[in-house]
């Protein structure tokens, strides 16, 4: 697409807007009665990855469609384009190639001329040596302990998917390390983590890209005081403060020793960086073998991306039928809910991914869209969801779809356990398709009498009709994870593509930021302020009640 020909003056626009109208009253539940080979029809495998879509308001020519559309928007062109270096990140003049950091070494991809394969492997050498080094204990504090605690200090990218990761592959840890996260600049995230460790046996990743964003840099800041303040010198930092960055000149000006400082590349964005030394944490906890298997898991699903046919890739349905709703049924959300304890932060690392790159109402060509684009990502870890807001998702009036992820296999060996879990998992998703008729209802209520029927009858409806896809893996393991967390950037992918939206850049996260600048030293001082009457007020109250204590 270009902008003399925008997505929604297409033809195919038009005749999805049409198909939704002339198919939005089919019920899924007469959709499978009609179709007894659905599950055949619409679900795809790879490796140890199943997706069932067949749960969702859709019928072979919404497919058909959706397909045309994806050819039409030049879904396959865009791919090339990334995967090839193209600097598909116009606003910023950038290359898109977290693929890249998935490549083998022997591959070639080419910036400005300049394979960069070779120095991602650079990199992530260092990065294995080092982890090992600390975990066999060959690389000490600078009063010779051994290393029992590793803080990573960094936030949103740099934070969100290694800490998911690191949740997720708990029982791939490998190192008796203890492995803490720090993101917000709350002050209490870093005191209480703090107070759990002993300066002397503690390293402090500084994970920051940019090395300019002011939570990690006031975090590692108060770390480097709290680090001198219990008993070590200024010389010791060097032995326990390491970072990964972009910006080698500004970690060094920290007092960060250059042979403790891992790049981080340009042509990576945040939120699709854990694949780098950005996952140093991860690569801490589960060490080299496994990082290299999570990495070859997302390298096995990049390669079905770009090659298997629209009608059966993976990302490609999820992000089409993703954008069958948000744009043709203008559905606002989307929830992410994983059947399994350890990927319980796995909606947060997806909210970035998916809100920070789609959640954009301009084209990338600067054109206002006026069309319904990203949808808000949320959700928690089943069964938990199912006693907290499962009902608006069976009874409430909004048409929400969701994805369920669900291991078969769980590593801790509770199979009798296990079953209930993933039971509950199939139950939803029944239940949300299926619903209860006013009928089913009454014949469930024949002991009453008619006037408590007819009360109780109603309330006992489940519409139905509630959209879902389900993702079964054999087990969460590195080799899945790393497949799992690659399809979901290639289904943003597809449905930015789709909408002509510059998925890799954010502005809208700079603003806020701009102005908590300014705010920040009017909380301590006593100038007019020239804010709306509302920002006014709730700075005047602050500055009469807010009791200044700072770390002696
Ligand atoms: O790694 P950095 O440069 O500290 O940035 C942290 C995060 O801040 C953002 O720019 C905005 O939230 C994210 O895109 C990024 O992941």
């Amino acid at each position: 697409m270009n902008p003399s020909c925008p997505i929604n003056q297409t033809a195919i626009w038009a005749q999805l807007h049409q198909h939704q109208r002339s198919t939005r009253f089919l019920h899924m539940r007469d959709l499978f009665r009609q179709q007894p080979d659905r599950f055949e029809q619409m679900h795809e495998q790879l490796n140890g990855l199943l997706l069932d879509y067949s749960k969702n308001r859709i019928t072979e020519d919404t497919l058909t469609l959706l397909i045309e559309l994806a050819n039409i928007a030049d879904v396959r062109g865009w791919t090339d384009k990334m995967r090839r270096g193209e600097k598909i990140n116009v606003s910023e003049n950038r290359a898109v190639l977290h693929t890249a950091l998935r490549l083998p070494p022997q591959a070639e991809v080419y910036v400005d001329d300049h394979n960069i394969v070779p120095d991602i492997h650079h990199e992530l050498e260092r990065a294995y040596s080092f982890a090992e080094a600390v975990r066999c204990g060959e690389y000490t504090g600078a009063q010779g302990n051994r290393i029992t605690d590793i803080i990573n200090i960094g936030i949103g990218g740099s934070h969100l998917g290694p800490e998911m990761v690191t949740l997720a592959l708990r029982p791939f840890q490998q190192s008796g390390l203890n492995i803490h996260y720090v993101a917000n600049v709350d002050g209490a995230n870093l005191m209480q983590v703090l107070e759990k460790v002993n300066p002397a046996t503690t390293i402090f990743i500084i994970a920051s890209k940019s090395f300019t964003t002011p939570e990690t840099l006031l975090n590692a800041q108060t770390a480097r005081s709290w680090f001198i303040q219990h008993g070590l010198r200024e010389t010791d930092i060097g032995r326990h403060f390491i970072a990964i960055t972009s910006a080698i000149d500004k970690a060094q000006a920290f007092g960060i020793q250059p042979e403790h400082i891992y790049a981080m590349f340009e042509w990576v964005g945040g939120r699709y960086s854990v694949w780098s030394t950005i996952g140093l944490s991860v690569i801490f906890a589960i060490g080299k073998d496994n990082f290299q298997n999570f990495l070859a898991g997302g390298r096995a699903m990049d390669e079905h991306f770009f090659h298997a046919p629209l009608r059966h890739n993976i990302p490609v349905l999820l992000g089409l039928i993703g954008l069958w709703y948000h744009t043709f049924y203008t559905t606002t959300s989307h929830a992410i809910i994983p059947y399994d304890h350890g990927l319980r932060r796995l909606a947060a690392h997806l909210q970035q991914l998916d809100m920070e790159s789609n959640g954009k109402q301009v084209s990338r060509y600067g054109e206002r869209l006026d069309f319904d684009t990203g949808p808000i990502i949320w959700g928690e870890e089943g069964v938990n969801c199912q006693h907290a807001f499962f009902q608006l998702l069976h009874q409430g009036p909004r048409l929400i779809s969701s994805d369920f992820i669900i291991p078969i296999n769980s590593f801790y060996r509770v199979s009798t356990q296990h079953k209930v879990l993933v039971a509950n998992a199939f139950a939803q998703t029944e239940a949300l398709m299926h619903g209860k008729t006013l009928a089913e209802a009454y014949a469930e209520l024949m002991t009453l009498d008619n006037k408590r029927r007819d009360i109780m009858a109603p309330q006992k409806v489940f519409p139905g009709n509630q959209p879902s896809n389900t993702l079964l893996l054999d087990e969460i393991n590195p080799f899945n994870l790393g497949m799992l967390l690659a399809m979901y950037e290639h289904k943003v992918f597809v449905q930015g593509v789709v909408w002509g939206i510059n998925s890799f850049d954010q502005w809208g996260v700079e603003y806020g930021k701009v102005l908590a600048k300014h705010i920040e030293p009017e909380l301590s001082n006593t100038d007019t302020l020239s804010h709306d009457a509302s920002t006014n007020g709730l700075i005047d109250y602050f500055r009469k009640h807010h009791h200044e204590t700072n770390p002696a």
